[in-house]
């Protein structure tokens, strides 16, 4: 199901850095270390009385040159988009200022839950401080300390309180969940109308908004399908929609309920930084993924040119070395039917379960071929492997140490597997545990 979204907004120098540091504390969600995949402090998973939640520092968008009011208000109007509950955070040592009446306006247009959070009230003694922010007309209003820690137990109740109820899943198991991402003008869009316009594609549904992004159903072969148009909602002309990080935030948000993700590039233009770090993500969510080499039309060519961009892709996508690339063209609509098979293909992929004796002989004979190394006259031995999970298959490797599963041997293991099943398009989470655990 999705994770609901928090976003703290507020004038600058209110104290939502110290607050989202405190709120997130040590508990950042990182799977592994991916090289090149730098993070800020726009947004983080977190979590509250065990409810999973992305929180959103909207001080932390860039938003490049604009002057302050201006940003203030696009942090807002993020904040508005993209929030579930907001916390609107003042400074309770300045009371109610101009500023802050102007945020109110636009958040009270949202009519999305509002939550006060009046900062600096380090002591007991200062709530008095806080009362001057009912004028505000939220209702709710929390005495807070970042600084100290103080009142956030009692404001985080109240944002969690204003969580959608955890729903069942809102789609059949069976239909695969297709998010399509990139970065701006790549045309997510386009190849989105391109599939659902396909001849023998049935649009089962009229399209329904679920949050914030589009998604549409529809059946192709007897499957069932859901695509998940991140751009859908795009609002045109605004400052933060060329920011790198709001797209990679929306991105975040389709790949959570999708089964397969696109990740589409503009083969015009080439791989950009911002290509690499939404594609990192895709690979962190654990979900099957596709490059899409998008606008191929567009390309002059020679025989060798998809080669060298397919070359191009791997060396940028390290860490997506299981994902196959398709290059096609939205707009002429060529090499488009490759799409879908494909999709499907990673989809059952990305749920194969391996039978243990087999997997077994395929790690047995890995490791006979190549012995791990030793180290400190230590050596990795592995007793027994079993999967315990599918989407993605998730192996447990039960070993002597765990600590002498390295990187280059990990993927030696990885490669192996991946020769001897049909893991193409899905990542392979390989966890060492020792023995007798
Ligand atoms: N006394 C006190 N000071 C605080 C508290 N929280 C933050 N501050 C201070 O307020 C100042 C601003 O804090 P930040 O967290 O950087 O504020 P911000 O809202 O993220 O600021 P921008 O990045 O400019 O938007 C810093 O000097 C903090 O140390 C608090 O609870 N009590
Ligand atoms: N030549 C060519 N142009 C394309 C193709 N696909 C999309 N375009 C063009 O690229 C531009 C952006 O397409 P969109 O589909 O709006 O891109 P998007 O990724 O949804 O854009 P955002 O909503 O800004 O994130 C439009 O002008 C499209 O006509 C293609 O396959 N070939």
């Amino acid at each position: 199901m999705t994770k609901s979204v928090v976003a703290i907004v507020g004038r600058p120098n209110v104290g939502k850095s110290t607050i989202f540091n405190r709120m997130v504390g040590e508990r950042v969600a990182i799977v592994e270390d991916i090289p090149g995949v730098t993070r800020d402090r726009l947004y983080r998973l977190t979590e509250w009385l065990h409810r999973e939640f992305y929180l959103i520092d909207t001080g932390g968008i860039d938003l490049g040159e604009e002057p302050l009011r201006v940003q203030m208000r696009e942090q807002a109007e993020i904040a508005i988009d993209e929030a579930d509950v907001i916390i609107f955070l003042v400074n309770g040592r300045d009371g109610v200022t101009g500023a802050d009446r102007e945020i109110a306006d636009m958040l009270r247009r949202s009519n999305k839950p509002v939550v006060v959070g009046v900062n600096k009230i380090d002591h007991p003694n200062m709530e008095e401080n806080v009362y001057d922010f009912y004028s505000l007309g939220f209702g709710e209003v929390f005495g807070i300390s970042g600084a100290h820690g103080r009142g956030l137990g009692d404001m985080l109740d109240a944002v969690i309180h204003h969580f959608p109820d955890e729903e069942s899943e809102e789609y059949d198991e069976d239909t695969i969940r297709i998010a399509v991402i990139g970065r701006p003008n790549v045309g997510k869009s386009s190849l989105v109308n391109a599939v659902l316009g396909e001849e023998r594609v049935i649009v089962s549904d009229i399209p329904g908004t679920t949050r914030d992004a589009v998604d549409t159903m529809f059946e192709f072969e007897d499957q069932e399908y859901v695509i998940i148009d991140t751009a859908g909602m795009r609002k045109k002309g605004k400052v933060y929609e060329s920011t790198e990080k709001y797209s990679v935030l929306r991105a975040l948000k389709a790949m959570e309920s999708a089964d397969v993700v696109l990740v589409v590039l503009n083969g015009e233009e080439g791989i950009r930084e911002q290509d690499k770090r939404i594609a990192g993500y895709a690979h962190e969510a654990g979900r099957a993924v596709i490059i899409v080499v998008n606008k191929w039309d567009a390309v002059e060519k020679d025989h060798q040119t998809m080669a060298k961009f397919t070359e191009k892709v791997r060396q940028e996508f390290q860490f997506l070395t299981y994902a196959p690339v398709l290059f096609l063209s939205a707009k002429t609509k060529s090499r488009l039917q490759h799409l879908l098979p494909t999709v499907k293909q990673v989809a059952d992929n990305h749920h194969l379960r391996v039978p243990t004796n087999v997997l077994n002989d395929v790690i047995l004979d890995a490791v006979v071929m190549n012995p791990a190394p030793t180290e400190n006259n230590k050596r990795l031995r592995i007793n027994y492997a079993t999967q315990v999970a599918v989407a993605p298959p998730t192996i447990v490797l039960f070993v002597n140490d765990p600590e002498l599963l390295h990187f280059s041997y990990r993927r030696y293991l990885e490669n192996k597997l991946r020769e001897a099943f049909h893991f193409e398009g899905t990542p392979i989470r390989l966890i060492a545990r020792k023995k007798n655990d």
